[in-house]
């Protein structure tokens, strides 16, 4: 169960205009692309604003300074509300939805975090190029013709394919069906479902009412997906021998060296339900932000293909071995560059371990606070032209320049992302082979929309492609 709301700050802080009895600043807030928002307000309302819907309080962190400050770990931590609050029904004390001191959280965590280091994306490097294998081979079909691809829907399908096959050895077939796998349907149904989850009406029979037709089609998807992985733990426990390398493995082979206990059946169905969600629209989401901005940069894109031919010329088949990804510098710099501008994850949530005070304002123990990535990695204080693509920023001698504290796509402290390393190695390596194997043509007039369900995601995004 989520844990009761927190003690509000005493202090008055901005707040959006037009604030309704019981229903607070509804009037300024965007269901649809709730981050977005957030930081278009941040732009009038300062660097430390509050906002409430009903009687949830949000206090909004957008100022360089503030949000440095949010990464100290001796005053603040994890928040575990809103959105992660209300996915503890599905996920109870899985890696991103656990409370801090719950054991669970550090059990998982010593075993988990061998499997996500640097030199462990050696052991999924081969499956990482056999999912874009099959990404291009689908590409392949639709390229040099009139017809545009459907980026986000495809980024999505590889980058699920990855986490499926490194997590537990599962394969849905996201290129070769007609049909997508009832199961991937329902993965993306219940996490559209939770990225919904901030904006539901905090009376039971009201919000029954409302989105009654959504709850109980929830309701289905948690017990249909639940019901699949547990048929797949007991198919694994049933057979130990001949186990594949994968993380479902390591989960039930592996006690906590701390602690010598080890995940229960229940806490590793969690898991793996919750690597899917987290491993696969945010990887997927960076690659269809950071196509759509080479595509609309050909300059830049050409700049890669020039780093990606050294390592694999263009009139042959690649054959990139784990070591390339580390070469592709140019490349990599896309990817942070793109994390900088569109971070899938555009905030996450603290909250003061004791009562302190924040850029000068006095922050309660327990308080929520949004730590506004979105807002903050656009700031002026990446110098001139902030809202270029410009991936020569992260330079080493650049970016010494600037304060450090003010770039966490990946999130802070002890609770960011144990999956970046993976994150990057997917996306660098998938970027340089598309960037290898076509040209990318913007459909003309498209404007990019920003989706939000929980992550980023451009709305609507084509290209056509040419084979090099
Ligand atoms: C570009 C891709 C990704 C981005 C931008 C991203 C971003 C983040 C952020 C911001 C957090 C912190 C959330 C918080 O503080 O509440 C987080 C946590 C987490 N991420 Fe990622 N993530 C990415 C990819 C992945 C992948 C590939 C995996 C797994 C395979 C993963 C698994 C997790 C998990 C399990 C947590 C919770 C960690 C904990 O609390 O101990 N993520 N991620």
């Amino acid at each position: 169960m989520a844990r009761p709301l927190p003690a509000m700050a005493t202090e008055a802080l901005p707040h959006p205009p037009h604030r309704l009895p019981v229903l607070g600043d509804v009037l300024s807030a965007d269901a649809a692309r709730p981050a977005q928002r957030l930081a278009e307000l941040a732009g009038f309302l300062g660097p430390i604003y509050e906002t409430k819907i009903f009687n949830r309080h949000l206090t909004v962190v957008s100022g360089p300074a503030a949000y440095t400050e949010l990464g100290d770990e001796k005053r603040f931590g994890k928040h575990v509300g809103f959105a992660f609050a209300a996915s503890r029904e599905f996920l109870g004390d899985a890696l991103p939805t656990a409370y801090s001191d719950e054991p669970n959280w550090a059990r998982a965590h010593n075993i988990l975090m061998p499997a996500f280091t640097l030199s462990a994306m050696r052991g999924y490097h081969d499956i990482m190029l056999d999912t874009v294998g099959e990404l291009i081979t689908h590409w392949d079909a639709l390229a040099d013709g009139d017809t545009t691809v459907d980026v986000h829907t495809d980024t999505s399908k590889l980058t699920l394919e990855a986490i499926g096959r490194i997590g537990f050895g599962y394969h849905f077939d996201s290129f070769t069906r007609s049909e997508p796998d009832p199961f991937a349907v329902a993965v993306a149904r219940m996490f559209a479902y939770i990225g919904r989850a901030g904006f539901r009406i905090p009376v039971h029979w009201l919000e029954n009412a409302v989105h009654g037709k959504d709850i109980r089609q929830n309701a289905r998807d948690v017990d249909y997906v639940r019901h699949v992985v547990d048929d797949i733990i007991r198919e694994r426990r049933g057979h130990p021998e001949g186990r594949p390398d994968d993380l479902l493995a390591l989960m039930l082979s592996t006690a906590d060296p701390e602690s010598g206990e080890r995940l229960d059946d229940e806490n590793v169905r969690n898991q793996v339900i919750s690597f899917l969600s987290a491993g696969h629209e945010t990887t997927s989401g960076t690659l269809s932000f950071a196509l759509h901005l080479l595509a609309t940069h050909p300059e830049i894109a050409d700049r890669a293909r020039a780093e990606i031919s050294s390592l694999w010329p263009v009139d042959a088949a690649p054959e990139p071995v784990f070591g390339d990804v580390h070469k592709l510098r140019y490349v990599r710099r896309i990817v942070d560059e793109t994390l900088r501008l569109w971070p899938i994850a555009p905030g996450y949530f603290r909250e003061p371990k004791q009562d302190t005070t924040l850029g000068g304002h006095v922050v309660r123990k327990g308080q929520a606070l949004l730590a506004l990535t979105l807002r903050v990695q656009r700031d002026p204080v990446w110098g001139p032209n902030p809202l270029a693509f410009d991936p020569d920023r992260f330079l080493p001698d650049r970016a010494r320049t600037r304060p450090v504290g003010i770039y966490k796509p990946f999130g802070t402290g002890m609770r960011s992302c144990i999956g970046r390393q993976l994150a990057l190695h997917e996306s660098t390596l998938a970027l340089a082979l598309i960037l290898h194997r076509y040209e990318l043509d913007p459909v003309p007039g498209y404007q990019l929309e920003v989706a939000e369900e929980f992550t980023l995601k451009p709305v609507g995004l084509r290209l056509g492609l040419r084979r090099r």
